[in-house]
């Protein structure tokens, strides 16, 4: 039944105005008709298939991601493509690549940590991608620990240049996205050395290999560190090794806008702040907070539509089987996770705002607000990724058996996202970054310094003015409350900007309305989760705890018949969904036979290695075969 839409009874009966919400979702009408045209003209263009792509090899494969990334930078100098479009190009493309860290770590680094002067130099050949540039920071024996890195940097002043290190195996730079067989230039992290003295980590432009013929410079040992998680999925990024043998590089190729070496070998600090040499990393974990509610609304997407198509049991009289959509315990695991999707998208939204707002400031030499900025960076990131992680796994299950296969798209989906939770930033570790900042916060509640902004409400909190104790005092005893105490910081600030969203005015059709009982599931279903820590602290009664447990279903009931459009203002195409569970018309049955046949396991009939193995099994000539 090709060109039938299986879900239209679905579609009709939503009670709001889709193409209002659609742009609501994008974030303004003018990002909804660009995200609207390049997911079109991706989608339509064979140059960018990636359906056959879990069936590859490593190699194939690896060399598929070039070709597309070659492919997607023509169409972009083609068609004249605006920054924005490419990069919306480009995430349509949908394929990890080293194109994700070139634009994405390599030239933000620079524009936040180079001088003017080095800026006008690198930016132009990045952006023309004459050069392309990875991040490279994570040692084989250092990750988490930025100060604890190896690799050196030891300034010398008869040649002005730097000698870069790599004085034990491991402080072999490991896990760099793009450097394994691509990158011509790298952004180093590596302890200064200048005089002697030890300088703490700083960032270098180094160069790694040939632009004439691509061969590693001398001294440069790189290469790919080998497969990762997943069939297909973030193979095809060549994450790589890299180690330095006294490599020499000018003295100018030191990123200098934290701090100098002059040709004396001076050390000079300007008056901003050393963390700004972490500075990349606030950029991409906001910029990953964004991403997250594109994963997670892509499986609930997904799931959404294919619980709707999907009937188990309750047939009456003949009649179909109940839409597994319509059991409650299904709506308890699917709603939450599509209320989730739009709160993310929201306090990413903000969080945007609050990066260009912190960039604005450092910019005019204002750094108060730069520890709030990193706890909410970080914390966020460590949030949404666990949550999204999760979820697409819980998106899985929801599709039963057809969701553990490939043509599901959720499983590639997972294996790719998954890593979010570790890069950037080990969750954890992100997590005790915001436990210290709130207790160096309580900390001061006595003193004149007030908490304003995301931590204002800390005066309110009547016991918190009750604490005393210093910051380190039982920090690493009490760590894991405190892990626990920070996710409930950020939930907070997750809920709040889903609440000033809704303050703001939202026109279309029943939109507003819609949006108000996702919020209210989002901030419902966590006072569920967490009710014994809600009724411990005597925070509500147990009579509260079952007034929300009674809303909350009655919230799920609201969201039912709007479920499909909830999805569908997404905007998704299938190419993008890269799902056939989720594909828009819900004709799924006749695709996924159709796609079985495709597999290279049904190019014969009867299978290699029958002769060899199968046959002597059955023929009991086991002992005689050559096996
Ligand atoms: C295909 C999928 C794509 C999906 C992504 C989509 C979009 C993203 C776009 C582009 C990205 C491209 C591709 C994505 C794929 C992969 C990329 C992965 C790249 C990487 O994976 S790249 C390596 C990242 N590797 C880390 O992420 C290491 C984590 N480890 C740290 O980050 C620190 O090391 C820390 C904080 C744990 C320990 O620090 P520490 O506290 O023990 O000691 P430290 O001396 O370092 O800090 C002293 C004072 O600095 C403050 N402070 C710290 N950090 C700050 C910051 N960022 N800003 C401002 N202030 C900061 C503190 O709050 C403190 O402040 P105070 O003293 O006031 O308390
Ligand atoms: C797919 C992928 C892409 C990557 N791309 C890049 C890249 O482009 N450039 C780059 O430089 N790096 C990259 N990385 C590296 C990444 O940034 C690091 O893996 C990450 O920062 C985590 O550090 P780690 O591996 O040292 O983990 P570890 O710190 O060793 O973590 C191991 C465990 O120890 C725990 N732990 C660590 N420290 C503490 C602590 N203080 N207190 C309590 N528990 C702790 C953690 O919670 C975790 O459970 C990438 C990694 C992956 C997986």
């Amino acid at each position: 039944m090709e060109g039938v839409d299986h879900l239209a009874h679905e579609r009709n009966k939503s009670e709001f105005d889709v193409d209002a919400m659609k742009i609501v979702w994008a974030g303004s009408p003018h990002a909804f008709v660009v995200s609207d045209r390049i997911s079109k003209l991706v989608a339509s263009d064979p140059g960018f298939r990636k359906d056959n792509r879990s069936t590859l090899s490593r190699k194939e494969l690896f060399k598929n991601t070039l070709r597309k990334a070659a492919y997607a930078w023509k169409t972009i100098i083609d068609l004249h493509l605006s920054e924005e479009e490419a990069a919306k190009l480009r995430f349509y493309v949908d394929e990890p690549a080293f194109t994700d860290v070139h634009w994405g770590m390599f030239i933000p680094a620079i524009k936040g940590q180079g001088t003017e002067e080095q800026q006008q130099k690198w930016l132009p050949l990045a952006y023309k991608m004459q050069i392309i540039g990875c991040y490279a920071q994570t040692e084989l024996g250092h990750g988490s620990n930025v100060q604890g890195l190896e690799t050196t940097a030891t300034f010398d002043p008869q040649t002005d240049e730097f000698i870069i290190h790599s004085p034990t195996l491991t402080s072999s730079k490991w896990w760099p996205g793009g450097l394994g067989k691509v990158a011509t230039h790298a952004i180093a992290y590596a302890l200064l050395i200048v005089g002697g003295r030890e300088q703490g980590v700083h960032g270098f432009i180094v160069q790694l290999r040939s632009l004439e013929d691509h061969s590693p410079l001398p001294g440069m040992t790189v290469g790919d560190i080998g497969m990762k998680f997943g069939n297909g999925a973030y193979n095809a990024m060549d994450n790589g090794v890299l180690r330095f043998d006294h490599v020499r590089i000018p003295r100018n190729q030191m990123l200098m806008r934290v701090s100098q070496v002059t040709c004396e070998g001076k050390y000079k600090q300007s008056d901003v702040p050393r963390q700004l040499v972490y500075g990349a990393m606030l950029y991409v974990r906001q910029t990953i907070v964004a991403d997250a509610s594109c994963a997670l609304s892509r499986a609930v997407c997904i799931a959404t539509r294919y619980s709707a198509v999907r009937r188990q049991f309750g047939s009456q009289n003949g009649g179909p089987e109940t839409q597994v959509i319509d059991y409650k315990t299904q709506q308890s695991r699917l709603f939450p996770l599509l209320a989730s999707a739009y709160a993310f998208r929201f306090v990413g939204e903000w969080l945007k705002w609050l990066y260009a707002d912190v960039t604005q400031r450092l910019q005019a030499n204002d750094f108060s607000t730069l520890p709030e900025a990193h706890a909410c960076t970080a914390g966020l990131k460590s949030l949404t990724t666990t949550a999204t992680a999760d979820g697409i796994e819980e998106c899985r299950k929801l599709c039963g058996g057809h969701g553990y296969l490939c043509s599901s798209g959720l499983p590639e989906l997972f294996a790719v996202y998954v890593p979010a939770c570790t890069y950037e930033g080990e969750n954890t570790v992100l997590l005790l970054q915001v436990a210290r900042f709130l207790m160096k916060t309580v900390s001061q509640l006595g003193s004149s310094k007030k908490p304003v902004g995301t931590i204002a409400y800390m005066t309110r909190v009547e016991h918190l003015m009750q604490c005393r104790c210093g910051v380190q005092r039982g920090f690493a005893e009490l760590s894991a409350d405190l892990v626990e105490a920070a996710v409930a910081h950020c939930q907070l600030l997750v809920v709040s900007k889903f609440i000033e969203k809704l303050q703001q005015e939202i026109p279309g059709k029943g939109v507003k309305q819609q949006l108000e009982v996702l919020c209210n599931i989002y901030a419902l279903f966590l006072l569920h989760k967490h009710q014994g820590d809600f009724l411990s602290t005597g925070c509500i009664t147990p009579k509260h705890a079952a007034l929300a447990n009674d809303e909350l279903r009655s919230l799920y009931s609201q969201v039912r018949p709007n479920a499909i459009a909830l999805v569908d203002a997404f905007n998704y195409t299938d190419h993008y969904l890269g799902s056939i569970l989720g594909c828009y018309d819900g004709n799924v049955y006749p695709k996924l036979y159709e796609a079985a046949w495709k597999d290279p396991l049904n190019e014969s009939v009867v299978p290699d290695g029958y002769h060899q193995y199968i046959r002597p099994l059955l023929k009991q000539e086991i002992r005689t075969a050559r096996l």
